[in-house]
């Protein structure tokens, strides 16, 4: 079996790669993994074999989709936090492990502080005997510390690796320095995380079969990968099986292990309960802040075995509980820890908390505090996902399909290169992408020939992703109201090779509809808060204020009213809005749609079409939203391993009725729950889907203002007279008398 050059598209028309001899040896520092390998290239032509077992060899096995290792891996290989950051992030990892080793063990307020004696740090702790025993399980349990377990899992897969480059013959094993991995461009990382932790994207079978080149492995290799695409390279089907393999094989030991965790957590619980044991984890009510240890930085360590044992009681207040003590107590104690722990401004520790129950809440901020797996989105503009894959394989990437929900996605596990970097990069074969940001545009599913509006499209991941299911045919308006941006914009159009699209930079309240309306579809990825991607941008947790959640929803409910007048609903083929943001906030996800299904009754939601996500909220904290509302889409984090984000499809029916847009007299957005026109939503949430009849209609685009425009008209009239020289006062009497000129340039529009 070969590697033929031909099957290699992806690299014969690329600026030349000439790596006649390359060797690496690769070692991933602090992430307890190494791969060492050489290999010798003989340009396009490949020995089959040695080109299998040098990729097996350098790629090394994907990291196991467990997020305590995965992220681990991940870390020292794309991004390199801060000293102090990587610290604390390894200690709550560590604290993770050892949450599940210890009992149940009581700790109140006064052991939440630590002393400073003699420059050394001291733990303030009444109990000594209950420190001692939990610090004693911690290191004598019958589970190994975290570090050792690195170095094992470390040696098992080298073991694993080195077995089969003997098998195959052996390549040399040179040692070299270690590659900084650490080298991708800053915008770059902007768009590169994530991937879903989804069952769906593995398949259950035994490892057995993993390496094995059969013609089961094959199909199933062949399985994961786009049904259109060439399946005729039995190699590369092989390699697809082998990576496929290594992840299933990873995935059943995350099962196993979470298993076991769980089991734990049961036999801790049940010892609780055998013993009676109410752990007092309350601070006393009439503790004094004025004493000297309130004022002391809290033990991160205590405060995290607070934090568990919380979670603990509220899973059985009535044998865990303290006499006298409500549920409330606990999830206010809970939700202080917790904004002290993973350091968030108390509010929006409190509203990213309500969104979930206490369990789940704990399991999402811990998810913000590893990052989401590297992603690529192949530009199939320029290559196929298979070959792509194939390239960067031999470059000594070790990756996989995202998901069987994208034909396009690959996760990225290891590399050996930086990944902004490279020939295939830089020809524009594919984006670094965060996976969720897939998600909008797989919902707005925009169709060739369609005139299309991104109307806040910078750095263009999405513009990008759009041009390329066009087939750069139809037209996009990709809009960004920053110029910076929109620079990006430009550079990533022009890298992946979009030549349907049209960059412009404005404000989209004042460009779109008046400037230009009437498209098939138009994507709204707002401009918001973040919660989605605090693990990209851990800012979020103290820079974001209460005003911000009400300044931004705000402007949101404004963009998508603008976007949906944008659409025009006689497209035969469209006439859809998808809004999304990579927020997780509900004030600027189901109540900005909320809101512009109250203003604009022409306009209903629709199914998103996307195969994985949770439902958005029907209500929430008293506000109803209405069952349509199931419709749209929320990930998180904790749950499918991507960026927070919410995705939201709404079709328009029929044309915007008179006086929708100024019908309260005062400015769009201002605010909610006010009936228009007859439609809306009350204050229930209720939403009046009174039909809009034809009579009604005010012009193509809703809210379109005939003083506003004829001022436009007249100004452009003066201008152009003064240009030539005439006197603009006769000729815009002229001009716009009976309306006459502004008939013209609608119908222009149109
Ligand atoms: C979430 S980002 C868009 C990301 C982009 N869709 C992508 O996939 O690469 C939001 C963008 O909205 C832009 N923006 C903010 N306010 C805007 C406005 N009034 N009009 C147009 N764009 C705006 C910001 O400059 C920012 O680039």
């Amino acid at each position: 079996m070969t590697l033929n050059s031909s099957a290699a598209p992806a690299t014969a028309s690329l600026p030349a790669f000439s790596a006649e001899r390359m060797s690496a040896s690769v070692r991933a520092s602090g992430t307890g993994f190494r791969a060492r390998s050489s290999l010798t290239l003989s340009s396009g032509r490949w020995p089959a074999r040695a080109a299998k077992a040098a990729r097996r060899s350098k790629q090394g096995p994907p990291a196991p989709l467990d997020e305590s290792l995965v992220t681990r891996k991940r870390k020292a290989a794309v991004a390199v936090p801060e000293p102090q950051l990587l610290a604390d992030k390894k200690r709550r990892r560590a604290d993770l492990k050892n949450d599940l080793e210890k009992p149940v063990k009581s700790v109140g307020k006064k052991e939440m502080v630590a002393s400073e004696k003699g420059g050394k740090r001291q733990e303030a702790i009444p109990n000594g005997k209950a420190s001692r025993k939990a610090s004693k399980g911690r290191g004598t349990g019958n589970q190994k510390p975290a570090q050792e377990e690195e170095v094992e899992s470390e040696d098992e897969d080298e073991a694993l690796w080195e077995d089969e480059s003997a098998e195959e013959g052996g390549l040399d094993d040179l040692s070299g320095g270690n590659i900084d991995l650490d080298e991708l461009s800053e915008d770059d990382l902007d768009n590169s995380d994530t991937f879903p932790l989804d069952a769906d994207n593995f398949l259950d079978e035994d490892d057995e079969e993993v390496v094995d080149s059969d013609a089961e492995d094959i199909r199933r290799g062949a399985h994961m990968w786009s049904e259109d695409e060439d399946e005729d390279d039995a190699e590369e089907k092989l390699t697809a099986a082998n990576i496929e393999g290594l992840s299933r094989k990873l995935d059943t030991k995350l099962a196993q292990e979470a298993e076991d965790a769980q089991a734990e957590l049961d036999d801790a619980a049940m010892q609780t309960n055998i013993v009676g044991d109410r752990p007092k984890v309350l601070e006393e009510e009439d503790q004094d802040e004025d004493q000297p240890s309130a004022h002391l930085a809290p033990d991160l360590q205590l405060l995290r075995t607070r934090i568990t044992d919380t979670l603990r009681v509220l899973d059985d207040m009535a044998s865990r509980g303290e006499p006298g003590r409500s549920r409330a107590d606990y999830i206010a104690q809970l939700l202080k820890d917790i904004s002290t722990y993973y350091g968030y401004s108390p509010h929006l520790a409190e509203k990213l908390f309500s969104l979930f129950p206490p369990r789940e809440a704990f399991a999402f901020f811990e998810a913000n505090e590893t990052p989401r797996p590297v992603v690529l989105r192949t530009n199939t503009l320029r290559t196929h996902r298979r070959a792509l894959a194939q390239t960067l394989i031999n470059r000594g990437v070790s990756l996989e399909p995202v998901g069987k929900w994208s034909k396009v996605g690959l996760q990225v596990f290891e590399s050996a290169v930086p990944l902004g970097a490279t020939p295939e990069y830089l020809a524009g074969h594919y984006m670094l992408q965060a996976a969720a940001s897939f998600l909008p545009v797989m919902a707005l599913a925009p169709q060739e020939g369609e005139r299309v509006l991104d109307m806040a499209a910078a750095p263009g991941g999405k513009t990008t992703h759009m041009a390329a299911l066009m087939h750069n045919t139809g037209c996009i308006f990709a809009n960004d109201a920053n110029k910076e941006r929109s620079t990006a914009l430009v550079g990533n159009i022009h890298r992946l090779g979009a030549r349907n699209t049209i960059v412009c930079s404005y404000d989209a309240l004042k460009a779109f509809p008046k400037i230009i309306g009437g498209f098939d579809r138009v994507l709204l990825d707002a401009p918001c808060s973040g919660t989605g991607v605090i693990a990209k941008d851990p800012s979020v947790k103290t820079n974001k204020t209460e005003l911000d959640f009400v300044r931004l929803p705000h402007m949101q409910k404004k963009l998508l009213l603008a976007a949906i007048d944008s659409v025009d609903h006689r497209s035969k083929t469209g006439g859809y809005v998808v809004y999304s943001t990579c927020s997780v906030a509900v004030e600027e996800n189901e109540e900005v749609v909320r809101y512009a299904l109250s203003r604009r009754p022409n306009v209903k939601l629709m199914d998103t079409g996307l195969p994985l996500g949770r439902e958005g909220f029907v209500e929430f904290r008293g506000k109803k939203f209405g069952k349509e509302m199931k419709m749209a889409r929320r990930f998180y984090p904790h749950v499918f391993n991507m960026d927070g984000f919410f995705v939201a499809k709404l079709k328009k029916v029929g044309p915007t009725p008179r006086g929708a847009v100024k019908a309260t007299g005062k400015k769009e957005g201002a605010e909610d729950g006010q009936k228009v026109n007859g439609g809306g939503v009350g204050v229930d949430g209720e939403v009046d889907k009174t039909p809009v009849g034809e009579e009604e209609v005010e012009d193509d685009f809703g809210g379109w203002d005939e003083d506003e425009d004829r001022v436009y008209i007249e100004r452009a009239l003066k201008k152009a007279a003064r240009k030539k020289g005439k006197d603009p006062k006769v000729v815009v009497g002229r001009g716009t008398q009976n309306g006459s000129v502004t008939g013209k340039v609608k119908a222009k529009r149109r």
